[in-house]
């Protein structure tokens, strides 16, 4: 029997099945509703397939109210094994013998809908249903027929519904290339099973059909099944997991199959190919301290900025995060690796306006290209990613190529920041305290207190190195206030012994001036140990208070109320404008070393020195000047009115005990 009801029950992807109201039983259901309804159908007894107690008295409520004239749309949610969502459907038939009976489909509503595979053959006994009334019977179903020169013949409801009066089977095609090509495949008779694109009365949308011929006739039978939103929400699905939402660059997923392609590529043809690993520096601290929708919006306008200034046949992916990849095919120097990462650094380490203020961010890359760092993609990643913390821990806003022993490195860098959680519980950390001199008579009139790590088997570790990860991980934000705290116990324990107080400065990070609520912290600890204000000095850096000056300048004030001194440290290495430095409520500005190690030896460098002393002194600032290790530094800044040094010339950074024996033995002002 091939003929319209074969094709229905053969090649239907939608299960459906009939019931007989009066026998309790399912005469007739194709395979597909046969495996969906192994839970609601009992035992096959007798060649009779018999509906459940719970689904018959379901039924006998929707047949009472059918009995009273009341005819209920009947659709019913149903949940299957595989968790996949359906709407059943249906409506009454004549089962012959003057019996009722119900012709029911099942559609599925879920997102992941998986059609049924349609199943040949096995079907149960159609009782007293005639072949030919099948297609009327399921309302919901499309199909029609059409002679064998594909003139149409006759449709079901539901077909007639859906494409309109149709004369011919090229109707249903928006473009005639299609429709002719159609029309070649059905002379020669191929049995068609294909997802397509027909012109329905919606529009032109995604169809699956099946075609299948009448053996003597030759008529072609049409099943049609729109398949638009399974499509639809296959392209969400396929955006949704290659995609990355927020900036709609593609992700880690495509990245891999971007690279395993480039590995097969390069190994044919004997082709390089190189990855550069980006991340922002410092962004976490911006993300925690602003919000995500502060950090997000960063995010994205960092990614249209890269997107801009890489060549347009290198891809930008984002990891997630603030970590970006690119990846460059088919090339054949690291040059042009690292003119890309210049690229970056130079366009998109910038500036950015997000939700009203000015942001800076820079990036940290690392290099690594196939196959001369790695020969596969996971070392490769890793090595790149290494190269990038190389960037990141020698100083941020830099660029590194792959050298063997960063992957050491980093085991290292995880050792640390394992570490540093516990050290922060153990109290492992000490200040040592740097004499700052007055130049008029050479007394110590302060102390920079500066951090130090006593680790329990790697000995004292420089603040160099955990400070950046202590930032990256948050953990600065506790460490912190464990210098604050310590430093003023320090200013207490000396005053407490007898001597004549002196102002001691502590350094901020970045994260730290974010802290919301630092200021109330801050004054929190200068009560509960006692300290004068007025001998407690914080040290902020221009960037610092130039990524939201005027949030800055609020916080300066809360500081300046409680009476404490404000400092810019390493000036002239950012870039803060006269315009703000006015605006802030500072007391000092301390030149950085770098001009001072350049003393007498540039021009330049000491006209910058000696024009930053005269602004300084013309809005009333004290100048001090860091890192003086030699006489003659120390004449130069003496001939440019400098008030106070700081330096390896007069001392290095001390424990508490031994700066006091300095103090003493300078005869100091104590
Ligand atoms: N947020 C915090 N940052 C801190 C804290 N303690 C230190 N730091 C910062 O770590 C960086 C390195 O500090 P350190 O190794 O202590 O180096 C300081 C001095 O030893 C060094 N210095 C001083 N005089 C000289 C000199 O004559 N020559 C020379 N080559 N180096 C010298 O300078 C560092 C102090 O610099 P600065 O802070 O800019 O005054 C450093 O950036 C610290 O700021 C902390 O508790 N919190």
């Amino acid at each position: 029997m091939t003929d319209l009801s074969t094709l229905v029950h053969d090649k239907m992807p939608l299960a459906a099945w009939i019931i007989d109201i009066e026998r309790s039983s399912v005469p007739w259901c194709n395979d597909a509703a046969a495996e969906l309804l192994t839970d609601s159908l009992s035992d096959i007894k007798s060649g009779q397939r018999l509906i459940s107690e719970a689904l018959q008295k379901r039924l006998s409520v929707y047949i009472d109210a059918l009995s009273l004239g009341d005819a209920l749309p009947f659709k019913w949610p149903y949940l299957a094994k595989d968790g996949t969502q359906y709407t059943v459907s249906g409506s009454v038939i004549a089962l012959g013998e003057g019996r009722r009976g119900l012709s029911v489909e099942a559609h599925p509503v879920s997102v992941l809908f998986k059609p049924t595979p349609a199943v040949m053959g096995n079907m149960l006994p159609a009782q007293a249903i005639t072949a030919s009334r099948l297609p009327t019977q399921f309302k919901s179903l499309s199909v029609a027929a059409f002679d064998p020169n594909g003139v149409y013949l006759e449709a079901s409801d539901r077909f007639s519904e859906l494409f309109g009066d149709i004369q011919h089977i090229r109707d249903l095609f928006a473009v005639s290339g299609a429709a002719n090509s159609f029309m070649r495949r059905l002379e020669l008779k191929e049995l068609l099973s294909q997802e397509i694109r027909l012109s329905s009365k919606k529009g032109v949308r995604w169809h699956k059909i099946e075609v299948s011929y009448h053996p003597l006739t030759n008529d072609i039978y049409l099943l049609t099944h729109d398949i638009q939103e399974e499509r639809d929400h296959d392209v969400a699905l396929y955006r949704l997991n290659n995609y990355d939402s927020l900036t709609q660059l593609p992700n880690r997923n495509l990245l891999y199959q971007q690279l395993e392609s480039a590995l097969v590529n390069a190994r044919k043809r004997q082709r390089h190919f190189g990855i550069l690993y980006l991340d922002l520096d410092g962004f976490k601290v911006i993300n925690d301290n602003f919000g995500h929708r502060v950090g997000d919006e960063l995010i994205q306008r960092v990614a249209e900025r890269i997107k801009t200034c890489i060549p347009s046949r290198a891809c930008l992916y984002r990891l997630g995060g603030d970590e970006f990849v690119v990846v460059l095919e088919n090339t054949d120097s690291i040059d042009e690796l690292e003119d890309i990462a210049k690229g970056i650094m130079q366009n998109a380490s910038d500036t950015y306006p997000v939700a009203k203020m000015e942001m800076m961010i820079t990036a940290s890359i690392g290099i690594a290209s196939y196959p001369q760092h790695a020969d596969d993609i996971d070392n490769l990643l890793k090595n790149a990613d290494a190269a990038m913390y190389r960037a990141k821990s020698t100083g941020h806003n830099m660029y590194f190529v792959y050298e063997n022993d960063m992957a050491d490195n980093i085991d290292a860098h995880l050792t640390l920041g394992g570490g540093l959680r516990k050290a922060i519980e153990e109290e492992q950390f000490i200040l040592h305290y740097q004499p700052k001199i007055r130049l008029c008579d050479e007394v110590v009139v302060g102390a920079e207190a500066l951090i130090r790590w006593i680790h329990p088997e790697l000995g004292m570790i420089s603040p160099d190195q955990f400070i950046p990860l202590a930032e990256e991980s948050g953990l600065i934000l506790p460490l912190g206030e464990w210098v604050i705290r310590r430093a003023c116990r320090q200013l207490q324990e000396w005053r407490e012994a007898g001597f004549a107080p002196i102002k001691l400065s502590v350094n901020l990070s970045s994260r730290q001036f974010m802290q919301a609520d630092l200021v109330d912290m801050v004054e929190r600890v200068l009560e509960e140990t006692g300290v004068d204000s007025e001998y407690f000095e914080l040290e902020l850096t221009e960037s610092m208070l130039m990524a939201d000056a005027q949030q800055s300048i609020d916080k300066l004030h809360g500081f300046r109320k409680l009476g404490l001194t404000l400092s810019i440290d390493d000036f002239g290495t950012g870039y803060s404008s006269l315009a703000y430095l006015k605006k802030f409520p500072i007391q000092t500005l301390k030149i950085d070393r770098s001009f001072i190690h350049d003393l007498g030896l540039d021009c330049d460098n000491d006209a910058i020195v000696k024009a930053t002393i005269a602004m300084a002194n013309s809005l009333n600032l004290k100048v001090i000047a860091e890192g003086v290790e030699t006489r003659s530094q120390v004449d130069a800044l003496n001939g440019y009115a400098c008030e106070e040094v700081q330096g390896y010339l007069f001392s290095r950074p001390l424990c508490g005990d031994d700066f006091l024996s300095y103090v003493n033995g300078r005869s100091a002002i104590v």
